[in-house]
């Protein structure tokens, strides 16, 4: 059943694909690998819809993320519970749709590869959410 969310549209765009679920924060330097688009256990976040719970820096992750969509190893979209500065700015380097506000309990029933749809307009977004059985 597709579940929809009204989140916080913080980067315009659209996306639709996988999720690539990481729980917890991310930093883009250090944890993900620029050259291959790869987090540390090898998972694959090019073309994904990136769920996370937020960002944590570091001030060189913009830069990550900004060398990612050059290569064409970004994520297509990336949702968040809770947005920091530097998650914002480089996905505004990036081009990359950016929301925020989803339920930590949301993030935390999801898995990879779950079906999604984001539609965000700043201030306001939409995401739709399918996980099949
Ligand atoms: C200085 C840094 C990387 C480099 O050597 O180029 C990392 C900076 O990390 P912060 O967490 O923003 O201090």
């Amino acid at each position: 059943m597709m579940e929809r969310f009204e989140l916080r549209g913080l980067v315009e765009g659209r996306a639709a694909g996988e999720t690539l679920v990481v729980m917890g924060r991310l930093s883009f330097y250090g944890e993900v690998d620029p050259e291959k688009g790869t987090l540390v256990d090898g998972r694959s976040i090019a073309g994904k819809i990136l769920v996370i719970e937020g960002g944590r820096g570091s001030t060189v992750g913009p830069y990550i993320l900004y060398a990612l969509s050059r290569r064409g190893l970004a994520p297509s979209a990336i949702v968040v519970v809770e947005a920091e500065p530097i998650l914002v700015a480089g996905a505004v380097m990036a081009s990359v749709p950016l929301a925020a506000g989803l339920p930590r309990k949301v993030l935390e029933s999801l898995r990879d590869g779950c079906r999604a749809e984001l539609e965000s307009k700043p201030p306001k977004a939409l995401l739709a959410i399918e996980c099949s059985e």
